[in-house]
């Protein structure tokens, strides 16, 4: 086996990091705002909004043109690819508007899920063949990182070392590929909250996952530094009884520091379907567990920022502000969360502690 390989060059490698300092400097996340077209339909079904282009259009300027004090807790948005070209209803670019807030913009460059052929119903994820080319134009468009989903489900049997090792490597080759193009890759291997198992089976399991990514991303010499992670919080399944924050935040910590290289800049969690106050509540308290964490802990939460929103806005023009005003809250509360201060119930929300779980959220 041989071991040659170029690192890529200094000025590559300081840009890549930089971007992903910046991203998660220290009281700062993402907004997760780049929900597929079937996926945006969920959510605007859920406030009697129909999925058109021009309603994703107006919920997503609602978002982008909240006052520019979004940008002192939100450092990236992450985008779909219809959102980044997208205007607002006087002509400026949503990339412009954010932009000039100071806002990062990203972009989601996989393609969904497809099925493992002889697997229990587990799932790749697709995008790879034109990646460069589209990372490419990307970059040209004004974004600094992209994000990349794949699914891992917990069963009797699996997940799978069939889809534990394709996931791993889809993730490096995508990784590597941003990488080239000057771009910042988001490695989201998710491991989906379905399921009664315990916290030491969630754990376990999302350890042995991590484990694989971070070999399969050595294997394609991707520059760690350059990089952020975006994990599933550890959680006991959906039907099992829930456990307090200081447990999952334990139990997740735990799983990050066995797995995780310290090079690694950031992780950047994924709520996934935890109400808006428990996403918050646990990312304090993994950020008060007392083991030495070597990256920066925050969010990169689609649901648990945007439910708030979505009702308090439920399509209207008269209800934007408000709706704007929840996003503030929430951005404000996860800040205090990734510093480890934040206080439970103290910014209350529109949706506070509704579910926001989606069985099987493959899409
Ligand atoms: O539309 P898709 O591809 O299912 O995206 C799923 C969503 O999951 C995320 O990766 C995480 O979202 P949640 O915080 O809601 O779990 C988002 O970035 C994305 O919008």
């Amino acid at each position: 086996m041989t071991t040659y390989f170029n690192y890529p060059s200094k000025e590559l490698q300081d840009e890549l990091r930089e971007i992903a300092q910046k991203i998660v400097a220290p009281g700062k996340g993402i907004l997760a705002a780049d929900e597929s077209g079937p996926t945006m339909g969920k959510r605007l079904q859920d406030i009697g909004v129909e999925n058109t282009e021009d309603n994703r259009r107006a919920y997503r300027q609602l978002l982008f043109s909240t006052d520019p004090k979004l940008a002192e807790n939100i450092s990236g948005v992450i985008l779909f690819h219809e959102t980044l070209y997208q205007k607002a209803d006087d002509g400026t670019p949503f990339a412009e508007i954010l932009k000039k807030k100071g806002i990062i913009l990203g972009i989601k460059v996989d393609k969904g899920v497809v099925p493992l052929f002889g697997s229990e119903d587990e799932v790749t994820t697709q995008g790879l063949d034109d990646l460069a080319a589209r990372c490419a134009q990307y970059k040209k468009d004004g974004c600094d990182f992209a994000k990349w989903r794949c699914v891992l489900k917990i069963g009797k049997n699996t997940p799978s070392y069939q889809s534990i090792l394709e996931n791993a490597n889809v993730l490096a080759r995508y990784a590597s590929i941003c990488q080239s193009q000057r771009i910042v890759p988001i490695v989201e291997p998710e491991v989906l909250p379905d399921g009664d198992h315990d916290l030491d089976r969630a754990q376990k399991v999302t350890e042995t996952v991590l484990a694989a990514v971070y070999k399969a991303l050595s294997d394609h010499h991707v520059y760690l530094e350059g990089t952020l992670l975006k994990p599933n919080m550890v959680t006991a399944g959906q039907s099992a009884k829930k456990n307090t924050p200081e447990e999952i935040a334990l139990a997740t910590v735990q799983a990050l520091r066995r797995t995780v290289p310290a090079a690694v800049t950031g992780v950047t969690f994924l709520s996934g379907g935890q109400s808006e106050e428990e996403a918050t509540v646990n990312l304090s308290a993994i950020n008060n567990v007392p083991l030495i964490r070597p990256w920066a802990l925050t969010f990169s939460y689609g649901r648990a920022l945007q439910a708030s929103v979505l009702r308090a806005w439920a399509g209207k023009k008269e209800n934007i502000a408000a709706g704007q005003n929840e996003l503030l809250k929430r951005a404000k509360a996860n800040s205090q969360a990734c510093q480890g201060i934040y206080v439970p119930g103290s910014i209350p929300s529109f949706a506070g502690n509704a579910n926001l779980f989606v069985a099987q959220h493959k899409y």
